[in-house]
Protein backbone atom coordinates (compact mmCIF):
# COMPACT_ATOMS: atom_id res chain seq x y z
CA UNK A 1 0.00 0.00 0.00
CA UNK A 2 1.33 3.75 -0.75
CA UNK A 3 -0.56 6.76 0.79
CA UNK A 4 -2.68 9.11 -1.49
CA UNK A 5 0.16 11.97 -2.07
CA UNK A 6 -2.27 15.22 -0.98
CA UNK A 7 -1.26 17.54 -4.24
CA UNK A 8 -1.07 20.71 -2.19
CA UNK A 9 -0.10 22.71 -5.58
CA UNK A 10 -3.28 21.24 -7.08
CA UNK A 11 -5.74 22.24 -4.46
CA UNK A 12 -3.58 25.69 -4.05
CA UNK A 13 -4.32 26.31 -8.11
CA UNK A 14 -8.23 25.54 -7.33
CA UNK A 15 -8.63 28.16 -4.47
CA UNK A 16 -6.58 30.84 -6.19
CA UNK A 17 -9.24 30.67 -9.21
CA UNK A 18 -11.52 30.67 -6.65
CA UNK A 19 -9.91 33.75 -5.14
CA UNK A 20 -9.50 34.98 -8.60
CA UNK A 21 -13.28 34.49 -9.38
CA UNK A 22 -14.26 36.75 -5.63
CA UNK A 23 -11.89 39.45 -6.84
CA UNK A 24 -13.85 39.15 -10.31
CA UNK A 25 -16.79 39.77 -8.70
CA UNK A 26 -16.06 42.80 -6.29
CA UNK A 27 -14.38 44.72 -9.70
CA UNK A 28 -17.94 44.42 -10.87
CA UNK A 29 -19.67 45.94 -8.33
CA UNK A 30 -17.19 48.69 -8.56
CA UNK A 31 -14.91 48.02 -5.85
CA UNK A 32 -11.60 48.48 -5.87
CA UNK A 33 -8.40 45.45 -6.47
CA UNK A 34 -7.75 43.97 -2.98
CA UNK A 35 -4.49 45.27 -1.69
CA UNK A 36 -2.09 43.08 0.29
CA UNK A 37 0.90 44.97 2.09
CA UNK A 38 3.62 42.48 3.14
CA UNK A 39 6.53 43.69 5.53
CA UNK A 40 9.66 41.81 5.65
CA UNK A 41 12.37 42.96 8.33
CA UNK A 42 16.18 41.92 7.63
CA UNK A 43 16.66 38.39 5.48
CA UNK A 44 14.92 35.58 7.22
CA UNK A 45 15.34 32.80 4.88
CA UNK A 46 11.92 31.36 5.27
CA UNK A 47 10.61 34.98 5.07
CA UNK A 48 12.28 35.00 2.10
CA UNK A 49 10.81 32.08 0.08
CA UNK A 50 7.23 33.31 1.48
CA UNK A 51 7.52 36.41 -0.02
CA UNK A 52 8.56 35.74 -3.54
CA UNK A 53 6.12 33.10 -4.16
CA UNK A 54 3.28 35.19 -2.38
CA UNK A 55 3.85 38.26 -4.63
CA UNK A 56 3.63 36.22 -8.08
CA UNK A 57 0.49 34.73 -6.60
CA UNK A 58 -1.12 37.88 -5.58
CA UNK A 59 -0.76 39.71 -9.42
CA UNK A 60 -1.72 36.25 -10.21
CA UNK A 61 -5.20 36.47 -8.61
CA UNK A 62 -5.65 40.09 -10.32
CA UNK A 63 -5.28 41.56 -6.33
CA UNK A 64 -2.28 44.35 -5.87
CA UNK A 65 0.79 43.69 -3.85
CA UNK A 66 2.54 46.11 -2.10
CA UNK A 67 6.00 45.19 -0.53
CA UNK A 68 8.26 46.62 2.43
CA UNK A 69 11.60 45.09 2.58
CA UNK A 70 13.13 47.40 5.34
CA UNK A 71 17.03 46.60 6.79
CA UNK A 72 17.56 44.54 9.59
CA UNK A 73 18.73 47.50 11.90
CA UNK A 74 15.35 48.98 11.34
CA UNK A 75 13.75 50.68 14.68
CA UNK A 76 10.65 49.60 16.76
CA UNK A 77 9.22 53.02 15.98
CA UNK A 78 9.94 52.80 12.58
CA UNK A 79 8.26 49.69 12.10
CA UNK A 80 4.85 51.15 14.18
CA UNK A 81 5.02 53.97 12.01
CA UNK A 82 4.60 51.90 8.75
CA UNK A 83 2.38 49.42 10.43
CA UNK A 84 0.01 52.93 11.06
CA UNK A 85 0.13 53.94 8.17
CA UNK A 86 -0.62 50.96 6.51
CA UNK A 87 -4.16 50.80 8.60
CA UNK A 88 -4.80 54.49 7.37
CA UNK A 89 -4.32 53.47 3.66
CA UNK A 90 -7.22 52.87 1.90
CA UNK A 91 -5.70 50.70 -0.79
CA UNK A 92 -4.69 48.12 1.51
CA UNK A 93 -7.34 45.31 2.62
CA UNK A 94 -4.60 42.64 4.31
CA UNK A 95 -1.51 43.41 6.47
CA UNK A 96 0.91 40.78 6.91
CA UNK A 97 4.11 41.35 8.99
CA UNK A 98 7.02 38.16 8.48
CA UNK A 99 8.22 36.63 11.60
CA UNK A 100 10.63 35.68 13.04
CA UNK A 101 11.39 39.98 13.51
CA UNK A 102 14.84 40.91 14.22
CA UNK A 103 15.79 40.21 17.49
CA UNK A 104 16.38 43.45 18.66
CA UNK A 105 12.57 44.19 17.74
CA UNK A 106 9.91 43.31 20.13
CA UNK A 107 7.02 40.97 17.86
CA UNK A 108 4.05 41.69 20.33
CA UNK A 109 3.76 45.68 20.23
CA UNK A 110 3.97 45.19 16.49
CA UNK A 111 1.22 42.67 15.89
CA UNK A 112 -1.13 44.57 18.19
CA UNK A 113 -1.00 47.81 16.56
CA UNK A 114 -2.42 45.82 12.95
CA UNK A 115 -6.00 46.49 12.73
CA UNK A 116 -7.46 43.78 12.91
CA UNK A 117 -9.90 43.94 10.30
CA UNK A 118 -6.63 44.08 8.29
CA UNK A 119 -4.76 41.47 9.90
CA UNK A 120 -4.96 37.93 7.34
CA UNK A 121 -2.01 36.13 9.67
CA UNK A 122 -5.37 36.53 12.32
CA UNK A 123 -2.59 37.17 14.90
CA UNK A 124 -4.51 39.95 17.08
CA UNK A 125 -5.16 39.14 20.38
CA UNK A 126 -9.35 40.22 18.59
CA UNK A 127 -8.77 37.63 15.76
CA UNK A 128 -6.92 35.06 18.44
CA UNK A 129 -9.90 35.94 20.66
CA UNK A 130 -13.00 35.35 17.73
CA UNK A 131 -11.41 32.17 17.00
CA UNK A 132 -11.72 30.76 20.56
CA UNK A 133 -15.12 31.77 20.93
CA UNK A 134 -15.95 30.53 17.52
CA UNK A 135 -16.98 34.11 16.48
CA UNK A 136 -15.46 34.87 12.79
CA UNK A 137 -13.03 36.78 12.29
CA UNK A 138 -9.03 36.39 10.28
CA UNK A 139 -8.11 32.71 10.84
CA UNK A 140 -4.07 32.21 10.42
CA UNK A 141 -3.48 30.91 6.88
CA UNK A 142 -1.47 27.79 7.29
CA UNK A 143 -3.97 25.94 10.04
CA UNK A 144 -7.27 27.39 6.97
CA UNK A 145 -5.13 25.71 4.25
CA UNK A 146 -4.41 22.51 6.43
CA UNK A 147 -8.25 22.40 7.10
CA UNK A 148 -8.85 23.16 3.61
CA UNK A 149 -6.70 19.80 3.06
CA UNK A 150 -7.74 17.26 5.88
CA UNK A 151 -11.80 18.51 4.18
CA UNK A 152 -11.04 17.63 0.74
CA UNK A 153 -9.15 14.40 1.61
CA UNK A 154 -11.42 13.49 4.66
CA UNK A 155 -14.74 15.26 4.29
CA UNK A 156 -16.30 14.73 7.97
CA UNK A 157 -13.70 14.59 10.70
CA UNK A 158 -16.23 13.99 13.69
CA UNK A 159 -15.43 11.88 16.56
CA UNK A 160 -11.17 11.05 14.64
CA UNK A 161 -8.74 10.96 16.61
CA UNK A 162 -6.08 13.68 15.76
CA UNK A 163 -2.69 14.75 17.08
CA UNK A 164 -1.29 18.55 16.47
CA UNK A 165 2.20 18.26 17.11
CA UNK A 166 3.41 21.86 18.21
CA UNK A 167 1.26 24.42 19.95
CA UNK A 168 2.92 27.85 18.50
CA UNK A 169 0.38 30.94 17.97
CA UNK A 170 0.88 31.08 14.46
CA UNK A 171 0.63 27.15 13.39
CA UNK A 172 0.08 24.40 16.07
CA UNK A 173 -2.55 26.40 18.25
CA UNK A 174 -5.01 27.75 15.77
CA UNK A 175 -5.46 24.05 14.07
CA UNK A 176 -5.75 22.70 17.23
CA UNK A 177 -9.01 24.55 17.65
CA UNK A 178 -10.15 24.28 14.26
CA UNK A 179 -9.71 20.49 14.52
CA UNK A 180 -11.50 20.74 17.91
CA UNK A 181 -14.58 22.96 15.72
CA UNK A 182 -15.15 20.18 13.06
CA UNK A 183 -15.22 17.70 15.99
CA UNK A 184 -12.46 15.61 16.01
CA UNK A 185 -10.73 14.73 19.41
CA UNK A 186 -8.09 16.79 19.84
CA UNK A 187 -3.96 15.90 21.33
CA UNK A 188 -1.80 18.53 21.38
CA UNK A 189 1.46 17.73 22.03
CA UNK A 190 4.87 19.84 22.34
CA UNK A 191 8.36 19.56 23.89
CA UNK A 192 7.39 18.49 26.60
CA UNK A 193 5.66 15.46 25.79
CA UNK A 194 5.66 12.19 27.53
CA UNK A 195 5.88 9.17 24.63
CA UNK A 196 5.12 11.10 21.34
CA UNK A 197 5.72 8.02 19.43
CA UNK A 198 2.88 5.93 21.52
CA UNK A 199 0.74 9.58 20.98
CA UNK A 200 1.40 9.42 17.26
CA UNK A 201 0.52 5.64 16.68
CA UNK A 202 -3.37 6.57 18.07
CA UNK A 203 -3.79 8.96 16.07
CA UNK A 204 -5.70 9.20 12.65
CA UNK A 205 -5.01 12.56 12.04
CA UNK A 206 -1.51 13.53 12.54
CA UNK A 207 -0.27 17.11 11.92
CA UNK A 208 3.26 17.51 12.56
CA UNK A 209 4.04 21.45 13.25
CA UNK A 210 7.51 21.31 15.20
CA UNK A 211 10.24 22.72 12.25
CA UNK A 212 12.77 19.82 12.65
CA UNK A 213 13.58 17.85 9.86
CA UNK A 214 12.45 14.21 9.43
CA UNK A 215 11.44 14.31 13.04
CA UNK A 216 8.35 12.13 12.44
CA UNK A 217 9.34 8.56 11.49
CA UNK A 218 7.51 5.94 9.48
CA UNK A 219 6.99 3.87 12.60
CA UNK A 220 5.00 6.60 14.60
CA UNK A 221 2.18 6.52 12.04
CA UNK A 222 -0.93 4.80 12.15
CA UNK A 223 -1.65 2.81 9.33
CA UNK A 224 -4.21 4.55 7.19
CA UNK A 225 -3.72 7.45 8.81
CA UNK A 226 -3.68 11.29 7.06
CA UNK A 227 -0.52 13.02 7.42
CA UNK A 228 -0.14 16.94 7.33
CA UNK A 229 3.23 18.33 7.09
CA UNK A 230 3.85 21.66 7.89
CA UNK A 231 7.43 21.27 8.77
CA UNK A 232 9.73 23.58 6.30
CA UNK A 233 13.14 22.59 6.82
CA UNK A 234 16.16 23.70 4.58
CA UNK A 235 18.89 21.11 4.91
CA UNK A 236 22.00 20.62 2.94
CA UNK A 237 23.15 17.14 1.51
CA UNK A 238 26.16 16.20 -0.17
CA UNK A 239 26.60 20.06 -1.11
CA UNK A 240 23.11 21.06 -2.12
CA UNK A 241 20.31 22.34 0.04
CA UNK A 242 16.52 21.75 -0.56
CA UNK A 243 13.71 21.59 1.51
CA UNK A 244 12.20 19.21 4.08
CA UNK A 245 9.47 18.68 6.30
CA UNK A 246 8.77 17.03 9.84
CA UNK A 247 8.00 13.79 8.40
CA UNK A 248 10.16 11.20 7.24
CA UNK A 249 8.83 11.37 3.85
CA UNK A 250 9.89 8.09 2.55
CA UNK A 251 9.02 6.05 5.65
CA UNK A 252 5.83 7.35 6.11
CA UNK A 253 4.55 6.98 2.38
CA UNK A 254 3.94 3.23 2.86
CA UNK A 255 2.34 3.54 5.73
CA UNK A 256 -0.08 6.16 5.55
CA UNK A 257 -3.34 6.41 3.89
CA UNK A 258 -2.72 10.31 2.99
CA UNK A 259 0.14 12.57 2.89
CA UNK A 260 1.28 16.34 2.07
CA UNK A 261 4.64 16.26 0.43
CA UNK A 262 6.96 18.91 1.55
CA UNK A 263 7.44 20.88 -1.24
CA UNK A 264 4.23 21.23 -2.52
CA UNK A 265 1.97 20.57 0.31
CA UNK A 266 0.81 22.61 2.75
CA UNK A 267 2.85 25.65 1.50
CA UNK A 268 1.26 26.77 -1.47
CA UNK A 269 -1.85 25.93 0.71
CA UNK A 270 -0.45 28.56 3.06
CA UNK A 271 -0.10 31.13 0.33
CA UNK A 272 -3.41 30.52 -0.97
CA UNK A 273 -5.02 31.39 2.06
CA UNK A 274 -3.21 34.46 2.47
CA UNK A 275 -5.23 35.66 -0.56
CA UNK A 276 -8.16 34.48 0.45
CA UNK A 277 -8.03 36.06 3.52
CA UNK A 278 -7.40 39.26 1.77
CA UNK A 279 -10.09 38.76 -0.41
CA UNK A 280 -12.68 38.34 2.69
CA UNK A 281 -11.44 40.90 4.16
CA UNK A 282 -11.83 43.33 1.60
CA UNK A 283 -15.75 42.21 1.12
CA UNK A 284 -15.95 42.44 5.10
CA UNK A 285 -14.62 46.41 4.86
CA UNK A 286 -16.73 47.31 2.00
CA UNK A 287 -19.90 45.95 3.93
CA UNK A 288 -20.02 42.72 1.04
CA UNK A 289 -20.96 39.43 2.53
CA UNK A 290 -17.56 36.93 2.16
CA UNK A 291 -17.20 34.69 -0.23
CA UNK A 292 -16.65 30.59 1.62
CA UNK A 293 -14.08 28.59 0.04
CA UNK A 294 -13.96 24.60 -0.44
CA UNK A 295 -11.81 22.61 -2.25
CA UNK A 296 -14.17 19.12 -2.01
CA UNK A 297 -15.02 17.35 -5.37
CA UNK A 298 -18.61 18.37 -6.94
N1 LIG B 1 4.15 25.28 5.37
C1 LIG B 1 3.89 26.51 5.80
O1 LIG B 1 3.17 27.24 5.18
C2 LIG B 1 4.49 26.99 7.07
C3 LIG B 1 5.48 26.25 7.65
N2 LIG B 1 6.03 26.62 8.83
C4 LIG B 1 7.01 25.69 9.38
O2 LIG B 1 6.38 24.88 10.37
C5 LIG B 1 7.29 24.55 11.39
C6 LIG B 1 6.75 25.02 12.73
O3 LIG B 1 6.60 26.41 12.71
P1 LIG B 1 6.19 27.24 14.02
O4 LIG B 1 4.98 26.66 14.61
O5 LIG B 1 6.19 28.67 13.63
O6 LIG B 1 7.47 26.92 14.96
P2 LIG B 1 7.76 27.24 16.48
O7 LIG B 1 9.22 27.06 16.64
O8 LIG B 1 7.12 28.51 16.88
O9 LIG B 1 7.01 26.06 17.27
C7 LIG B 1 7.46 24.74 17.23
C8 LIG B 1 6.61 23.86 18.13
O10 LIG B 1 7.14 22.53 18.06
C9 LIG B 1 7.37 22.04 19.36
N3 LIG B 1 8.55 21.20 19.38
C10 LIG B 1 9.83 21.56 19.12
N4 LIG B 1 10.65 20.52 19.28
C11 LIG B 1 9.88 19.47 19.65
C12 LIG B 1 10.15 18.12 19.97
N5 LIG B 1 11.38 17.63 19.95
N6 LIG B 1 9.12 17.31 20.32
C13 LIG B 1 7.86 17.81 20.35
N7 LIG B 1 7.54 19.08 20.05
C14 LIG B 1 8.55 19.89 19.71
C15 LIG B 1 7.59 23.26 20.24
O11 LIG B 1 7.28 22.90 21.59
P3 LIG B 1 7.34 23.96 22.81
O12 LIG B 1 6.12 24.81 22.67
O13 LIG B 1 7.30 23.09 24.02
O14 LIG B 1 8.62 24.72 22.63
C16 LIG B 1 6.66 24.27 19.61
O15 LIG B 1 5.36 24.18 20.17
C17 LIG B 1 8.61 25.21 10.96
O16 LIG B 1 9.35 24.26 10.21
C18 LIG B 1 8.16 26.35 10.07
O17 LIG B 1 9.16 26.74 9.14
C19 LIG B 1 5.57 27.72 9.52
C20 LIG B 1 4.60 28.52 8.99
C21 LIG B 1 4.01 28.23 7.69
N1 LIG C 1 3.74 36.37 9.86
C1 LIG C 1 4.12 35.25 9.24
N2 LIG C 1 3.18 34.39 8.74
C2 LIG C 1 3.56 33.24 8.10
O1 LIG C 1 2.70 32.45 7.66
C3 LIG C 1 4.97 32.96 7.96
C4 LIG C 1 5.88 33.89 8.49
N3 LIG C 1 5.43 35.00 9.12
N4 LIG C 1 7.21 33.67 8.40
C5 LIG C 1 7.74 32.55 7.65
C6 LIG C 1 6.80 31.36 7.68
C7 LIG C 1 7.12 30.34 6.62
N5 LIG C 1 5.99 30.40 5.70
C8 LIG C 1 5.97 29.77 4.45
C9 LIG C 1 4.86 29.83 3.64
C10 LIG C 1 4.85 29.27 2.38
C11 LIG C 1 5.97 28.60 1.92
C12 LIG C 1 5.93 28.01 0.56
O2 LIG C 1 5.47 28.61 -0.38
N6 LIG C 1 6.43 26.80 0.36
C13 LIG C 1 6.37 26.15 -0.92
C14 LIG C 1 7.48 26.54 -1.86
C15 LIG C 1 8.87 26.26 -1.42
C16 LIG C 1 9.91 26.74 -2.46
O3 LIG C 1 9.66 27.72 -3.17
O4 LIG C 1 10.95 26.08 -2.55
C17 LIG C 1 6.25 24.65 -0.70
O5 LIG C 1 6.33 24.20 0.46
O6 LIG C 1 6.02 23.96 -1.66
C18 LIG C 1 7.09 28.51 2.71
C19 LIG C 1 7.09 29.08 3.98
C20 LIG C 1 5.07 31.27 6.17
N7 LIG C 1 5.45 31.83 7.32
MG1 LIG D 1 4.81 22.21 1.91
Amino acid sequence: MTARILDGKAFAAKLRAQVADAVVGLTKRGRPAPGLAVVLVGDDAASQVYVRNKVKATEGAGMRSIEHRLPADTTQDALLQLVASLNDDPTVDGILVQLPLPRHLDSAPVIAAISPAKDVDGLTIENVGRLAAGLPGLVPCTPLGCMLLLDAALGDLAGKRALVIGRSALVGRPIAQLLTQANATVTVAHSKTRDLAGEARRAEILVAAIGQADFVRGDWIAPGATVIDVGINRIVENGTARLVGDVAYDEALPVAGAITPVPGGVGPMTIACLLANTVVAAHRRHGDVAPRWSLKED
